[in-house]
């Protein structure tokens, strides 16, 4: 039994401490809003993130950040990417013994082009960080709280940190495999929401199946492209933490980037959308990072360019994608020439 904190009680936070606490880990959830910490210890509920799911009664909550960074021996961060340099600066504040570092948050900093393993190597000290071990895959928290089978990879340079993860979170519905290329599933759980954003786009514009399968393959292409530019493993864009998350996120009802892409194809403006999501869409912020990516590392994104476009230049969707198939002549496999 291991002592685990939990930072930030949205969707993925909430259903991964049910995880931790149904494997019997004692478990300690922090909300930065007091209210919802009294909503999981009271009610056993997070109505807000994960409606209609009783949370198991040993899962205790707190909106105090110093009792929870002195109860886990593991802090795993479960913050929007936009939240975690906030974040891992108030645990720094409390943090005096060596701890174990996972993270779950999928998305890259604009401007900083940081991934978020090094946005936390930058702030945490490194005399009390024992390792950071990021946990990502195809894994909508709606399925996971209802015990569906899921497989995700954890992944950290040392294996051994990765297998201390693997064991952690594997049970009978919740299947973890390890891998070593941190860069390559970073940027794959990262990549994939801006793709998920342009399916749902191609999906209000009621383009069907054929334009979704095109935007999911060449997808991977580019996001594949960049990521080995960046020092990922090829195969790792092949595995759950590329392809996976990326057919997961492109197809499922229950993907917040998929919905804000598909009200944007249905003519919503981008402002709008957020402020009907209540919850984190990365695509958006990550789509700027990825666009800048693009550029520093001279790789071509044609379908990221075309997101960005419309994102924050106001291209309209329709001529979005006329462009994208008017594009000069290309060989299909050029990536991996
Ligand atoms: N949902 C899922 O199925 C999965 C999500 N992820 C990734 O996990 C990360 C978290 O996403 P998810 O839980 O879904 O997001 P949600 O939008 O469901 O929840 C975000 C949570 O973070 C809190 N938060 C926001 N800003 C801060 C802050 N500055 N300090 C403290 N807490 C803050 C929010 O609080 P408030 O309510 O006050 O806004 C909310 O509790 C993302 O990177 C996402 O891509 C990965 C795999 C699956
Ligand atoms: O990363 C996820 C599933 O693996 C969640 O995706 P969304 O943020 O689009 O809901």
């Amino acid at each position: 039994m291991k002592k685990v904190t939990v930072l930030g009680a949205g969707s993925w936070g909430t259903a991964l401490a049910m995880v931790l606490t149904e494997n019997g880990h004692d478990t300690l959830i922090w909300s930065h809003r007091e209210d919802q910490a009294n909503e999981i210890n009271e009610r056993h509920t997070n109505e807000k993130y994960l409606p209609n799911i009783q949370l198991p009664e040993k899962l205790t909550a707190t909106s105090d950040i110093k009792s929870a960074v002195e109860h886990g021996e593991i802090l795993v961060f479960a913050v929007p990417t936009k939240a975690i340099r906030e974040v891992a600066g108030q645990v720094m504040n409390y943090l005096d013994k060596k701890v174990l570092i996972v993270h779950v948050s999928k998305g890259i900093e604009p401007d900083t082009l940081k991934r978020i393993s090094e946005i936390l190597e930058e702030t945490l000290d490194p005399r009390v960080v024992e390792d950071i071990v990021v946990l990502s895959g195809p894994s909508h928290a709606e399925e996971v709280v209802l015990h569906h089978p899921t497989t995700i990879t954890a992944a950290c340079a040392n294996l051994r940190s990765a297998e201390k993860i693997q064991d952690l979170f594997m049970n009978h519905y919740f299947r973890v495999y390890t891998n070593t290329d941190v860069i390559g599933v970073e940027l794959g759980g990262a990549l994939k929401n801006v793709i998920a954003l342009a399916a749902g786009i191609s999906d209000g514009l009621n383009y069907g199946d054929n334009a979704k399968a095109a935007l999911i393959t060449r997808g991977l292409a580019e996001i594949a492209r960049l990521g080995v530019r960046m020092g990922g493993n090829p195969f790792t864009f092949a595995g759950l933490t590329g392809m996976g998350d990326l057919i997961v996120t492109c197809t499922s009802v229950h993907s917040r980037n998929w919905k804000a892409g598909n009200m944007l194809g249905k003519g919503m403006k981008l402002d709008e959308v957020l402020e009907n999501m209540g919850m984190v869409v990365e695509g958006v912020r990550t789509t700027k990072a990825a666009y800048q990516l693009a550029q520093k590392y001279d790789v071509s994104m044609p379908i990221t360019t075309a997101l960005y476009q419309v994102l924050f230049e106001n291209k309209d969707p329709k001529d979005a994608v006329d462009e994208l198939m008017h594009r000069l002549k290309k060989r299909e496999i050029d990536y991996l020439q």
